[in-house]
Parts: structure tokens; C-alpha cells; sequence
């Protein structure tokens, strides 16, 4: 029995994953005139993030967040409805103004993620997409007011429920993130 709300994908247990998903549409929470955000293609590196800055439905401690490259993202409909949350930040929230939820995130500047758009793939009305696999920014959480007494109880939640908990991101996405960094700078061979 889950005793704190990681998220409602991840307590309820994972949708299955199939293997053919080939993308879909991404549907805000508004009643009338939704945001509609097609997404051509399968989504990669989906994760449950801990982050203050990644957006979460009601009552959840983490988001659940992948990306896809930002040339399959099409916003559909109700594109007026979409703001950018924080211009300063590195991945570039649209969020619908009326219902909150951040429909895609471009990150445009140089960067090793750029090319990249982070969505959230709850809000596909299709079922199908890839399950998160690791937990990141978890220590985070305690920036949004969790009680940092309880994270030895959330690290082993989010174990049962075979998400691995990083206080940064996976190993695997931190070395390539320093791969490109010492590529630029000439340390390694590009
Ligand atoms: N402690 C900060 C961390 C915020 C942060 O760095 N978030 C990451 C992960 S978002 C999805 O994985 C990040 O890359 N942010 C870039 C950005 O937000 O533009 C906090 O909790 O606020
Ligand atoms: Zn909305
Ligand atoms: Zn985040």
C-alpha cells in the first residue's frame, strides 16, 4: 500500500508499455477549448521528477516527464492559450494560462538537450507510452515543502515501485550531459 502520492501513474501501477507507440496527442485539463499538442512519435527517457519547476497534477509529489525531439511536437489546438512559464529557464514551459498544465517544453539554447521538448505523457489521450524508469531530483522535493524526515520512506516507495532515485538525473543521462560539455571544450575528442 503506497503511503505517499509519488504520482498517480506511478501508485496505481504502470499502463503497459507498447512497444508500437508512435506518439499521439497531449490534452490540457480544460473542460472547453483544450490545448491540443500532437506529438509525432515515440517519447524517450521517461522519468518521474522531483523538481520544483516540472509541473504536477493535484496532490502529486513528482511529475512524471520524457521528452521527444521538438520537431515532432505540433500544437494542434488552442495554441493562444499557451504561455511560457519561466523565459530565464533552460526548458521552455508552454503552459495553458486557464488549467496550468505544461504542455511542451523546447529547449532551444546551446545545451546537450537541445532539439528536445519535455512533456508529460499523462496527458496523452492515447495509452501505450513508455513507463518512467528512474525517479530524479528527488532531494527536490523538499524545495516544494516536503518533509525531509520522510525521504528514506520516498527512496524506498519509489524502489518498490522500480524507480531507481537520483538526486540529480540518471547516471546515464549525467554522462552524456558531461560528454558533451568535454567535447566542447576540447578535453575530449569530438
Ligand atoms: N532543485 C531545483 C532543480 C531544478 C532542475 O534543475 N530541474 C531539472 C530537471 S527537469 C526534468 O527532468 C532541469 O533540467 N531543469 C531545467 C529547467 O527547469 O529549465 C528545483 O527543484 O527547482
Ligand atoms: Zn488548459
Ligand atoms: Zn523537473
Amino acid at each position: 500500500m503506497s503511503s505517499i502520492a509519488i504520482h498517480p501513474a506511478v501508485d496505481s501501477g504502470f499502463r503497459a508499455t507498447d512497444a508500437a507507440f508512435t506518439g499521439g496527442t497531449l490534452v490540457c485539463k480544460c473542460t472547453s477549448n483544450p490545448v491540443k499538442v500532437r506529438i509525432k512519435g515515440d517519447i524517450a527517457h521517461n522519468h518521474a521528477c522531483g523538481c520544483t519547476k516540472c509541473w504536477k497534477p493535484e496532490g502529486a509529489v513528482f511529475s512524471v516527464v520524457a521528452v521527444a525531439p521538438t520537431e515532432s511536437v505540433e500544437v494542434l489546438e488552442n495554441g493562444d492559450k499557451l504561455a511560457v512559464v519561466d523565459p530565464a529557464a533552460l526548458i521552455q514551459r508552454h503552459a495553458c494560462k486557464q488549467c496550468g498544465v505544461h504542455m511542451y517544453g523546447p529547449v532551444e539554447r546551446e545545451h546537450p538537450f537541445q532539439g528536445l521538448s519535455f512533456v508529460h505523457p499523462e496527458r496523452f489521450q492515447e495509452s501505450g507510452w513508455a513507463k518512467p524508469t528512474f525517479a530524479a531530483f528527488v532531494s527536490s522535493i523538499i524545495e516544494s515543502g516536503f518533509d525531509p524526515a520522510k525521504m528514506d520512506a520516498v527512496r524506498a516507495q519509489l524502489k518498490a515501485s522500480g524507480l531507481e532515485p537520483y538526486d540529480c538525473l540518471s547516471p546515464g543521462l549525467m554522462d552524456y550531459i558531461a560528454t558533451w560539455t568535454a567535447k566542447k571544450s576540447g578535453v575530449l575528442a569530438a
